[in-house]
């Protein structure tokens, strides 16, 4: 029995009639495959039509994962208390033989198969699966990747009709030439709050040899969602391959003088800031979590591989945060995730307002004071809770940007984490290789709740990509060396940092200050302002940021605060410096000479300014050089 007759068995004749329109065998194979060894009850085929969707979402609410709220189109989703985040440790590689590569968690191939293989024989028994079809990427352009999600999940594939273009028309067109990415996922067996059960069964499997993403008890998106952090693994090793950039990057266009747009990446590991940034007003967005750098005819193009923002809603508050605030309280369509829920209205932490002191949240029946297992306080949201929603609600998105098939010349990229002693708030990298390397590469930021562990420890986090890297890091940091060869002029590096804080823990910087940074570093990429040259790359002048704060934010910049933030601070330089050395020579193994290079002469530069201006170097001490 070939494939096709499988799945005619397998399937209604509705369903079997969409998936018979796809013409690719190898789809048909791997459909007939899995379809047989989950066992679902029922199957049901997602095209690309409204009233698939509208099933799919109607089956989230039917099956209790997604309940209502008040305001039309917002549902509520809850994960299991302790399913709240990425589960790093049972996400793992799968390669050949168990190979070790430093950073990376990897498991052997055929081992890690059967182990999934078991976990998810006859899983879906007395559940609905959802085959669903979508696009990485614009549609039709360079930056496509077609993907397939098999889950029994109604929240998943709803997130994921949110947050990514729908790709079963793009099957149809492509036919049996489509190469395309596989996501299998279980939640698993479900409690009576429809939340995953079996906790100590959790895996997420990445088998790189066969661009498929096997994930099983678990809801968590950042666990679940196939075309998000799965499928991230996916493309970082497809990239690498074939020279080009997969990254943990927003997208967005800072607005210069006279109309001018320029586009910016900037990677920021989890809860560092991505969202935020790319949500700033004054500017406009076109992606918050994922990009794809592609260089064509020369120039580096940028493309948002989602068209959703699954956004971390803590803290999200009428002031710093007035887009998503607005849209969080429109009728769109919108799933809140792990946020405390009374009377029909969601609720999260530091949201400015007044919450209720009881609910319903992601422990279950929720009142001030309550306790978990280990003892610790529940507050009224989860720190990951977050917002499911659609960038095309955004009044600020760049449409046009975010639909162009060639993508956007990207000008700049940023990098920055979480970190609250060394970097200064914003510097520009001297050229590409000294930002890649004393940027992206010696990237580290303090943990965070994004992922399960401990939170507030300085982790070596290159690029903000560790969780998902796919290829050994050498590989990847020789494929952004080499990325500028294939540019005739390549985009300018930045870091930033917003989290510098002072000896009493207290934030250097708000929240909005961002909003001048990112103004500076737009004037920067057309040469319009001068900067100040530091052994760490070029850092704003003061007069330049005073009058950007008195237009963007219509504040005063004191020359005090000025001199506070961006100090060099030369011990904690140098510290780092050989952190990262260290980490590159001792762990890493097999990295480009030159990342050794670059770094030795940074610190050759820290010397020497210790030597004239001793270990705090007021920004000044610079200028008359
Ligand atoms: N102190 C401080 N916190 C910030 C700043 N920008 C963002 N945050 C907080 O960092 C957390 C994560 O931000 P988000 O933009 O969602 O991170 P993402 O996961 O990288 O998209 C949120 O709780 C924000 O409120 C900032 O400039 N300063
Ligand atoms: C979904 C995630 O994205 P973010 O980078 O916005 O935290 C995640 O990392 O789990
Ligand atoms: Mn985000």
């Amino acid at each position: 029995m070939n494939a096709l007759e499988k799945l005619e068995k397998l399937l209604d004749r509705e369903q079997f009639e969409k998936i018979k329109a796809l013409n690719n065998p190898e789809l048909h194979e791997f459909l007939a495959e899995w379809i047989e060894w989950l066992e679902p009850d029922k199957v049901f085929v997602c095209t690309d039509s409204p009233e698939d969707e509208a099933y799919v979402k109607w089956k989230a609410l039917y099956y209790g994962e997604e309940r209502m709220l008040e305001t039309p189109n917002h549902t509520v989703h809850y994960d299991n208390y302790y399913d709240q985040a990425r589960d790093k440790a049972n996400t793992k590689l799968l390669v050949p033989g168990g190979k070790e590569i430093p950073f990376l968690n990897t498991k052997d191939r055929d081992e890690g198969l059967k182990e999934i293989r078991e976990l998810m024989k006859g899983v879906m028994k007395g559940k609905e699966l959802f085959v669903c079809f979508f696009a990485l990427g614009p549609r039709n352009s360079v930056f496509t990747i077609p993907a397939v999600q098999l889950t029994d999940s109604a929240y998943v594939a709803h997130s994921e009709f949110i947050l990514y273009r729908k790709g079963y028309e793009e099957f149809k067109r492509l036919g049996r030439n489509a190469k395309f990415f596989r996501f299998v996922h279980s939640a698993g067996e479900l409690d009576e709050r429809k939340t995953s059960k079996n906790l100590d069964k959790r895996r997420i499997y990445i088998d790189l040899l066969d661009d498929t993403v096997y994930s099983v008890n678990t809801q968590y998106g950042g666990n679940t969602i196939g075309l998000k952090k799965l499928a991230f693994r996916l493309t970082i090793q497809k990239a690498v391959k074939e020279g080009w950039l997969s990254e943990h990057m927003f997208l967005m266009r800072v607005n210069g003088p006279n109309g001018r747009k320029t586009y910016f990446t900037g990677a920021y590991p989890s809860m560092c800031g991505k969202t935020s940034t790319a949500m700033i007003p004054w500017e406009n967005i076109v992606g918050d979590d994922l990009s794809f750098i592609v260089p064509v005819n020369g120039v580096a193009r940028g493309a948002n591989v989602e068209k959703g923002v699954f956004g971390i809603i803590q803290g999200v508050n009428p002031e710093d945060d007035p887009i998503i605030w607005k849209v969080l309280h429109s009728p769109v369509e919108i799933i809140f995730s792990n946020v405390l829920v009374k009377d029909g209205k969601p609720y999260w932490n530091e949201m400015g307002i007044e919450i209720p002191e009881e609910g319903e949240n992601h422990s279950g029946r929720w009142w001030r004071g309550k306790k978990d297992k280990e003892g610790n306080e529940i507050p009224p949201s989860h720190k990951n809770a977050r917002f499911t929603v659609s960038l095309e609600h955004f009044p600020n998105v760049d449409l046009e940007a975010l639909e162009n098939p060639c993508g956007v010349e990207v000008g700049g990229m940023i990098f920055g984490g979480r970190d609250k002693d060394t970097w200064p708030p914003v510097r520009e990298a001297f050229d590409w290789k000294h930002g890649v390397i004393t940027m992206g590469a010696s990237l580290e930021s303090e943990t965070t709740a994004a992922t399960l562990g401990k939170e507030g420890v300085r982790a070596f986090n290159p690029m903000a990509i560790l969780d998902f890297m796919s290829v050994p890091l050498g590989e990847y940091i020789r494929n952004y060396l080499d990325f500028e060869k294939k540019l005739r002029k390549a985009p300018k590096i930045f870091a930033v940092n917003y989290f510098l804080r002072d000896e009493n823990g207290n934030w250097l910087n708000h929240k909005l200050d961002k909003a001048v940074w990112l103004k500076w570093m737009e004037l920067r990429v057309h040469g319009d302002v001068d900067a100040i040259e530091t052994p760490i790359g070029y850092i704003p002048k003061y007069e330049d940021l005073a009058r950007l704060f008195r237009e963007v934010l219509d504040k005063d910049y004191t020359r005090e605060d000025y001199e506070k933030q961006f100090t060099i601070r030369v011990p904690e330089l140098l510290a780092k410096i050989e952190r990262i050395e260290t980490i590159y020579r001792e762990k890493v193994g097999e990295v480009p000479e030159e990342l050794f290079q670059v770094l030795e002469e940074e610190r050759k530069r820290l010397l020497e300014a210790r030597e004239k201006y001793g270990d705090y170097i007021s920004p000044s001490a610079f200028e008359g050089e």
